[in-house]
């Protein structure tokens, strides 16, 4: 009877650790390559080795269970097993919870027809910025950017291609600024492009190659949106603001970017405004 249950315990402990096995398989194919995924591996190896090392244990030890202490290692054998495949269960379980959170976390600041970020994180990396260049006296620009005449389009081909010609626009943006600026949609059809550590010298030759890349490349409208209108031509008008004497806080460098991309429109529209000194 003691060696049934002994050897029982031993081939249970090879049935889990080979489950086991199962979720460490999918947990490797959710994470990228590198340092953790590897770190996998040898766990997976490990249990390989530790299942040969069960599978060794029956025949080595067959007829040799004699008495209840006998059952000891069985017994530690089947736990050690138990245990290696809850953690794995655990682990797989916390993996997938942490990427649904992260996805949370990006839809939570990611505009969903522009798919760039949205007003929210936009508001909260702006203090942010503002709080580090008031902190470290470093320069910090805002631009601005309007479509000129959006409503004629959404009212002319419909919402669907207005929403098009923004994705297109804001996708030109990302593309055309450098990686640690952050551009995200303020309003309407409205961009903001947050240029941390840039004067208003460099910030203003950024906003003039925007407005003309964006005159110079028409965006393309898909055929099943419009049989007729493959790409569509659109401008700009871009307010430049920068923080310092003019804009001290979050709220002036805003206003001073809403009100310069203003006098952009009342000046004929396609245009830039630096709505600060030279200087600043
Ligand atoms: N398709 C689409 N249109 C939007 C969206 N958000 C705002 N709009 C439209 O953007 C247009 C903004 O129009 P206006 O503020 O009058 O400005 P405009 O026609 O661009 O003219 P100017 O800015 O003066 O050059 C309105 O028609 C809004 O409906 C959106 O997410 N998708």
């Amino acid at each position: 009877m003691l060696h049934f249950i002994a050897n029982g315990l031993v081939a249970v402990g090879i049935i889990l650790q080979l489950l086991a096995l199962r979720p460490v398989r999918r947990l490797i194919t959710l994470l990228p390559p590198g340092r953790p995924r590897f770190s996998w591996y040898v766990l997976s190896s490990l249990i390989f080795i530790f299942i040969i090392g069960y599978g060794a244990y029956i025949p080595v030890f067959w007829g040799s269970h004699e008495q209840f202490a006998d059952l000891v290692v069985p017994a530690v054998f089947f736990l050690g097993a138990c245990f290696v495949l809850v953690v794995n269960l655990l682990s797989l379980e916390t993996a997938r919870d942490v990427r649904y959170m992260a996805v949370l976390e990006r839809e939570n600041i990611t505009d969903p027809v522009l798919g760039i970020y949205n007003r929210r994180y936009l508001e909260r990396r702006l203090a942010t910025e503002v709080a580090r260049a008031s902190r470290y006296g470093m320069t910090l620009s805002v631009l601005l950017i309007d479509i000129d005449h959006f409503k004629r389009i959404n009212d002319t081909y419909g919402h669907p291609v207005g929403d098009v010609v923004l994705r297109g626009l804001a996708q030109l943006i990302v593309n055309t600024v450098r990686t640690t600026d952050i551009v995200a949609r303020y309003g309407g059809e409205e961009i903001m492009v947050i240029t941390p550590s840039t004067p208003v010298k460099t910030a203003a030759q950024l906003a003039e190659r925007l407005r003309k890349a964006v005159e110079e490349a028409p965006l393309a409208i898909p055929a099943d949106l419009h049989r007729e209108l493959d790409k569509m031509r659109i401008t700009v008008s871009v307010g430049v603001a920068c923080f310092g004497r003019q804009a001290v806080d979050m709220k002036e460098l805003i206003q001073n970017a809403d009100k310069a991309m203003y006098q952009a429109k009342r000046e004929g529209r396609n245009r830039v405004v630096v709505g600060c000194a030279p200087d600043a």
